[in-house]
Formats: structure tokens, sequence, C-alpha cells
């Protein structure tokens, strides 16, 4: 296997048939991931975030930000409100400019060619309300230079995909959030990304709908290895679908990494036993945080403990040991962990203007 092929599928679980990469023999096959070619340089990243800035007057919106998003994953950015996620997602989409430090989406520096390889799903789609769903996406497929043929077949393929085929012909003014947004979602798949930014997407779905609409995303991941940024403060729609997440407060990146990593980086364990005034001390003594209920004991130990000796510290210090389980945090309890000390409201945040 060559190294690019090796690379290639390790960052993306694809074999390089399925990755869109162009072909001989195939020359309608689009480039989704990245490619040999001098234009699009290869990167194992589809988002490399360097020391970023972003100042408003009177307001630090993004402080020393790095960031990176391997290409093929499902990355959630989480952040209470005026953590700074949308000023990160407008800087991607070359909308804004950083104040400082680099930015690289796709392997190149935002601009609107880079714009065109990204579909983009805004919190609020702003549709004229007189245009029908058909007319729109019709309308922004040839903003995306399909010709009008390719436009039409691709906007009544899309329509058919999100369920709103019967309402394809009403006028958008009469869509629901639901529709609304599974109408946004065909825009931002309507020209193929390579990387989809997906701004709060749960917004308006029931739960029936949300499980449609992630069924879709995931299926963009696996088929055409897209690259997803969802951008949300709802814990539980990130918890869902994404392999990675990063967690921005106050404008910081206060962790990154895979969410099995995450949630081990505070473990708490959970223990029975019949004890013994120097076995309780000892367990204090050990803990950052402990509670007990008579037998039943739960602690949060100190970085340097060696939980796997513990058990056996335990019985010799005369511990009749009857449970010994560790429990890793929920994403909840990380997110609060670290967007709790020192937080703010967004109105004392935008009190800073
Ligand atoms: N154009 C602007 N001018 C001045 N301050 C701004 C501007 N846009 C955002 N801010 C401020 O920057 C900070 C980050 O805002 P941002 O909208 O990026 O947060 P967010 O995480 O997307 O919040 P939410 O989840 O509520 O949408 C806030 O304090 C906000 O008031």
């Amino acid at each position: 296997m060559s190294s690019y092929n090796y690379l290639h599928r390790i960052n993306t679980g694809f074999e390089p048939e399925f990755s869109g990469k162009r072909l001989p023999g195939y020359p309608r096959e689009r480039i989704v991931l990245g490619t040999w070619s001098k234009d699009f340089p290869m990167s194992l990243f589809a988002i490399e975030i360097d020391s970023l800035r972003k100042n408003y007057p009177g307001v630090q919106a993004l402080r020393n930000i790095h960031l990176s998003v391997s290409k093929g994953g499902i990355f959630g950015l989480l952040g209470p409100n005026g953590a700074g996620k949308t000023t990160l997602v407008r800087i991607l989409l070359g909308f804004s400019r950083p104040s400082s430090g680099s930015c690289k989406v796709l392997g190149a520096v935002p601009s609107p060619a880079v714009r065109t390889r990204l579909g983009y799903l805004p919190e609020r789609m702003a549709v004229s309300p007189y245009l029908t769903g058909r007319e729109f996406l019709e309308a922004s497929l040839r903003l995306a230079f399909l010709k009008s043929k390719e436009a039409q077949s691709k906007s009544q393929d899309l329509l058919k995909q999100m369920g709103l085929s019967d309402a394809a012909d009403r006028k958008v003014s009469t869509y629901s959030k639901g529709m609304l947004q599974r109408l946004g979602l065909a825009h931002a798949l309507g020209a193929e990304p390579e990387l989809l930014l997906l701004d709060e997407p749960g917004t308006g779905l029931d739960p029936a709908g949300y499980k449609e609409f992630r069924d879709r995303i995931l299926e963009e991941n696996v088929k055409r290895g897209v690259t997803v940024l969802i951008n949300s403060h709802r814990l539980p729609e990130v918890e869902q679908i994404c392999t990675e997440v990063g967690i921005l407060h106050k404008g910081q990146i206060k962790a990154q990494g895979k969410l099995d990593e995450l949630r081990q980086g505070k473990d708490r364990i959970r223990l029975k036993f019949e004890g013994n005034e120097s076995v309780d001390s000892y367990l204090r003594n050990l803990s950052l945080e402990c509670t007990n209920e008579g037998k039943d004991w739960e602690i949060r130990p100190k970085p340097d403990v060696d939980l796997k000796r513990l058990p056996a510290e335990l019985v010799e210090r005369g511990a009749e040991l009857f449970l010994f389980e560790r429990k890793s945090e929920s994403l909840e309890e990380v997110f609060l962990r670290l967007t709790s000390e020192g937080s703010e409201t967004k109105s004392e945040a935008e009190g800073q203007k």
C-alpha cells in the first residue's frame, strides 16, 4: 500500500476508491478528500487553527485558539452562550478575519474559493419567503455553477431525500421550523461539500426530526467522507454523533479530544467496603473529592494515584472490599466542570462591548 493510501485509510477509514479521489476513468468524480494536487495541498486536517484571536471593540471574542479537526471526522464545537462559537465559524467561512493567528480550512486560508468546497447550515435560515422550496434550492444550485437541467434534477433529489417533495412547490413562508431546517441541510449538501459546518442544527427539530437529520449527516460522513463540524450547546446532540469534541469557553478552548478521552480525564471511583479509620483517612488523603454513606464511597482520586494498585492497598490496610468501579464523567459533567469555573452569563459577556 502506498503511503498516500495508507494515510488516507487511517484518517478516513475509507479505501481510496470511496474517497472521491479523481481516478482514471472516472472524470466526473468529485474530489472529496485530500489529493496530491498542487492546487489543494494535502493535509491530514480539514481545519487547522493556530494562536487565533478575534477582538471586537471592547470584547475579546476568541483568545489564542489552537484547534485541529481531522479529515473525515465529526467534530462537536461545544460552548455556552457567548463562548465564541459563531465568531469562529464565521472566520472558517471567510466572512470575518482573525485579529491575529492563522486559520486553514481544507489546507487553505478561508476565501470565496475555499467556500465553494464547504456546506454551511446557519442557525436561522434566511430565505426569501416568496420563493418555494424548489425555487430556493434551484437558485442556490445555479449559484454553485450547476447548469439549469442539473440544478432541477439535483434539487428534485435533495427535496426527496429531505422528505420535502410534497411541500416543494409551497412558499417557504409556510414551512415549519423543522422543514426550514431540512431545506437548509439540502442547501448545504447541494454542492457536495468536503466540509459541512452546522450551526446549532437541532434548533426547531423534534426528536424524530433530529434523528432523521442525524442519520442523513452520518450517511454523508460515511458514504462520501465529508468532514462535519457541529457548533452546539446541546450536549446530547453532540454526544450522539460526534467522534471528537472541543469545549470553548470565554473565547478559549478548554479541552479537545475524543469523547472517551475527555470523559476519562477526571475518573471517579465507586467503592463499597467494610473498613476502619486508617482505610478511611488513607482514601480521603488520596482524593480530590470524596463522599461516603456507610460502606458506599465515591472519590475523585488525585492524578498521581495508581488506580491499578489501589484495591490491593486498601485490602492491605484491612478493608474488606465488595466493589471497586471506575466511573467516567458524562459529557455534561465534563462540560459543566470546564465551563462553570469563573463563568459569566451572555449578558455579562455582552456587557464588555
Ligand atoms: N459583531 C460583533 N461586535 C461586537 N461583539 C460581538 C460581535 N459578534 C459577537 N460579539 C461578542 O463576541 C462574543 C462571542 O459571541 P458569539 O456569537 O461568537 O458566541 P456564541 O458562542 O456563538 O454564542 P451563542 O451560543 O449565544 O450564539 C460575545 O461576547 C458577543 O457579544
